[in-house]
């Protein structure tokens, strides 16, 4: 493996967070984005789990210069909300074919085999994204890319298992951003399927990654050939690494700070109620409060972590709430909050239904997204910058 992501150590902190939108350079953004060693922003785990929000985020980077509003990162982060305005629509319907890609959705093996998940392929740029992905919880957009059309159109796996597998191991796993990425490349969720080839590679990866003489060394025409056929291209036999086991409990380490619900510990008493996805230092009306963390066991049970991940949430929540670090389910969890005089908090689309009972605010957004699904990407973003010429008119904070 090469060391190119070995810089890639995400510390669970606000400060941390704010220390990479310092370093964003917009200008440079915009040109090299694409390369693996481009200079992109790395925000991905801090805007997932609320170190930072969007409207904090671009406020930080406009301190430095004025943008437009169709700059390529103002874009970017157009992204991230038009995936949270889909899930907001389709609710759990994106986590099926939001229509029929280039095959039958019965056309596609509902496992990803073993050399894949071993990072075995035989295929230089698959191989290397896994041991990426593993060793360090992030991939870089074009990796990520080239990861699923691999899976989705050579090897004829569902995008589905790929989404699920991939969210797992990922430090930012975004339930939207996820499992909406994978239905793009597949063309469930797009109108034609992303495809790539070895010379792609090579413009944008370092040389491990180029994959000359492997099954992506076609044409276009040829690859759009093997997306079409319902044949998957044969497994490899490359060196295997071990996938890094999955949790839907804490890994011990962490687990010990974890308890039942207690009622009394909050009786009477003004607190703010944080999860995974709110993880931001404490706003100036809630200094002070006691925090306390909840941890919902069935969306883990649905939705296992690697260590990682654990860790990079774990560490942060108990800084934030060391009394009071609650695992359980939504039926135990909310009504030991009814003890507390009053509950603050933000909420997340990944706590399930039962939640919004809480009187949270919402997640602050960037955009005005439209009342309405957009249709598509392009569509929700000139409903949303509508009339605005400068980044500074979104809704920065
Ligand atoms: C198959 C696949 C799976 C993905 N899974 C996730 C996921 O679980 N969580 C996640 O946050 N992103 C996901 N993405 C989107 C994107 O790859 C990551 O947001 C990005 O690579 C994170 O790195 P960065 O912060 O350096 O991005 P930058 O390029 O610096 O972008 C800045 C921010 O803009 C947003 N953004 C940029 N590109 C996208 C995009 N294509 N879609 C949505 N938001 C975007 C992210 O919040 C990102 O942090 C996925 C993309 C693909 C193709």
């Amino acid at each position: 493996m090469n060391d190119l992501f070995e810089r890639d150590e995400f510390e669970p902190s606000t400060a941390a967070a704010r220390a990479r939108v310092a370093d964003v350079r917009p200008a440079a953004y915009a040109r090299t984005r694409n390369a693996l060693d481009g200079d992109v922003t790395r925000l991905s785990p801090y805007l997932t789990h609320g170190f930072i929000t969007l409207p904090q985020a671009l406020a930080g980077v406009l301190q430095r210069g004025p943008l437009p509003v169709d700059h390529k990162l103002v874009y970017e982060f157009a992204w991230r909300e038009y995936f949270h305005h889909v899930w907001a629509h389709e609710g759990e319907g994106i986590f099926e074919s939001l229509h029929e890609g280039v095959l039958p959705d019965a056309a596609y093996a509902r496992e990803l085999p073993r050399d894949i998940r071993e990072g075995a392929t035989g295929v230089p740029v698959i191989d290397q994204a896994v041991r990426t992905l593993y060793a360090t919880g992030y991939l870089h957009n074009h990796a990520r890319m080239w990861l699923a059309s691999y899976v989705v159109h050579l090897r004829k796996v569902h995008w589905r298992a790929g989404a699920d597998w991939l969210y797992g191991h990922l430090l930012d796993g975004d339930l939207a951003s996820n499992h909406l990425s994978w239905q793009w490349v597949a063309g469930t969720g797009s109108h034609k399927p992303y495809l790539f080839n070895a010379e792609n590679v090579e413009r944008y990866a370092p040389a491990p990654w180029h994959s000359r003489s492997s099954v992506v060394d076609t044409d276009y025409d040829s690859l759009d050939r093997l997306a079409r056929s319902p044949r998957a291209v044969p497994g490899g036999r490359g060196v295997p690494v071990a996938e890094p086991p999955l949790f839907a409990t804490p890994p011990s380490a962490l687990h010990a700070g974890f308890g039942a619900p207690a009622a009394a510990a909050v009786q009477g008493q003004a607190v703010r109620v944080l999860h995974a996805w709110d993880l931001a230092d404490p706003g100036p009306a809630q200094a002070g409060q006691p925090g306390v963390a909840v941890f919902d066991a069935a969306f883990h049970r649905r939705w296992p972590w690697s260590a990682r991940r654990w860790q990079f949430v774990g560490t942060r929540l108990q800084a934030l709430a060391p009394a009071q670090r609650w695992w359980g389910e939504a039926a135990e969890l909310l009504p030991a909050l009814q003890a507390a005089a009053t509950c603050s908090g933000t909420h997340s689309a990944h706590l399930g239904r039962a939640w919004k009972s809480l009187p949270w605010r919402d997640v602050p957004r960037l955009f005005q997204a439209p009342k309405s699904r957009a249709g598509s990407f392009s569509k929700f973003f000139s409903a949303a910058t509508r009339g605005l010429r400068q980044a500074a008119e979104l809704a920065v904070d």
